[in-house]
């Protein structure tokens, strides 16, 4: 039997117990120092077996990985490495920062195992073993960040384990990863939190704010959501690299406050087509959540059972829809819904079939 210990099964921890739990040779064992939540991790079936003790979870495990928020991951390795190990165990993390806790790794003694580090690019803005789901890596990118050190045969073993999340695995150097996912990652949270706290502020004078906020700040905003506690780890962690990000923005803002000045037309225009053709090129189709997986968007006249219909429509040509959201939906004018699917095959089915009821599908 191949023991996997999970330290901290929340969102992340508690998604990765679900991709291991029950497959053949797997066993799966969660940690917590609170004995209610190891209860709740057996209640929910998350794990096989769960404990309060540290040195239980990690007796004999072939594989520990650590859940926890990126504060507290070195002060957990520290913990874990005073205790007997198995020789050869892999201690892996899933945190947002790679390059702290792998110079940590490499100034301590590891008491026999091997150290990689991992971050799956895949999440949401809920925590908890509640959100958890085995769908969450789907399709995602899982990033590896093994150092010249680890043993190729030791990064093989783990990179077979986490075949069980669907997800691609891929090599980068912790230092390059800090500073992309900072870019892609980071600082649109920040730049989330400070929009809300901003509108906040407006909606404290006029209750308008709110009720009037519609897709579009919804879109944009969903990740202001997220665990306080998590985020506020991770951009301590990274705020070198953050620092640096917020001054280019800064300039940026500047640099569009400049535009509207001038009322430059061409430059706001340019600046939408730019935007757009890279995102464009976003891997849309490679994201982790089930909720995200193949979409597409179609413009409804707002009537009373146009919804209907086309669930009915799908449903009755077989196609299983995951998820249905009105993206916008006014008197009088064209809403827009999004439809989203579990694979690529149902969504192109739902496309022609749409298309030749006279819907305009959008992507
Ligand atoms: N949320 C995301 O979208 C996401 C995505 C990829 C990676 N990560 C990383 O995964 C790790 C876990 O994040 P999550 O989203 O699963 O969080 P979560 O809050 O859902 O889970 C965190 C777990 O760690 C435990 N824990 C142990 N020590 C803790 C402490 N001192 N403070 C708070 N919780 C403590 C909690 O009880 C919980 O089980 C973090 O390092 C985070 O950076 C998060
Ligand atoms: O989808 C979200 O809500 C996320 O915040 C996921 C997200 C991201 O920013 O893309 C957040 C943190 C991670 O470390 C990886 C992924």
């Amino acid at each position: 039997m191949t023991k996997i210990a999970i330290f901290g099964v929340g969102l992340i921890g508690g998604s990765l117990a679900l991709c291991f739990k029950g497959k053949p040779g797997l066993h799966v064992v969660g940690h917590s120092v609170r004995p209610e939540s190891v209860r709740k991790y057996l209640d929910r079936g998350v794990v096989d077996e769960a404990t309060t003790q540290l040195e239980e979870a990690a007796a004999d495990a072939d594989f520990i990985f650590l859940c926890v928020p990126v504060g507290s991951l070195e002060s957990y390795m520290e913990a874990i490495c005073a205790l007997p190990l198995k020789k050869g165990c892999i201690i892996t993390d899933v945190g947002s920062t790679k390059a702290s806790v792998a110079k940590r790794a490499q100034t301590m003694d590891l008491n026999g195992a091997v150290f990689i580090g991992g971050h799956p690019m895949a999440g949401s803005e809920r925590s908890g073993v509640e959100a958890a789901s085995s769908h969450l890596f789907e399709n995602a990118y899982y990033v590896l960040t093994p150092d010249s050190s680890a043993p190729q045969e030791a990064v093989d073993r783990l990179t077979e384990l986490l075949q069980h999340t669907g997800a691609h695995i891929v090599h980068v150097e912790a230092g390059e990863h800090d500073e992309i996912v900072g870019a892609i990652s980071h600082l649109p949270h920040i730049i989330a939190v400070a929009l809300v706290n901003q509108v906040r502020g407006y909606n404290e004078h006029n209750d308008l704010y709110q009720a009037l906020a519609a897709g579009g700040f919804r879109d944009i905003t969903r990740i202001a959501s997220s665990d306080p506690v998590v985020w506020r780890d991770i951009l301590i962690n990274n705020r070198t690299v953050l620092l640096q990000l917020l001054k280019e923005w800064r300039a940026n803002t500047e640099q569009f406050m400049h535009i509207l000045e001038e009322g430059n037309e061409s430059l706001i225009e340019e600046a939408f087509r730019t935007a757009g053709e890279f995102r464009e090129g976003l891997p849309e189709r490679r994201k982790g959540m089930i909720r995200a997986l193949y979409e597409c968007y179609i413009d409804v006249p707002d009537h009373p059972g146009i919804i209907g219909r086309i669930a009915t429509e799908l449903g009755n040509h077989r196609i299983n829809l995951s998820n249905l959201q009105i993206i916008e939906s006014r008197e009088d004018v064209p809403g827009t819904l999004r439809l989203s699917f579990r694979k690529q095959e149902e969504l192109d089915r739902a496309v022609r079939l749409l298309e030749s009821l006279s819907f305009k599908v959008h992507f």
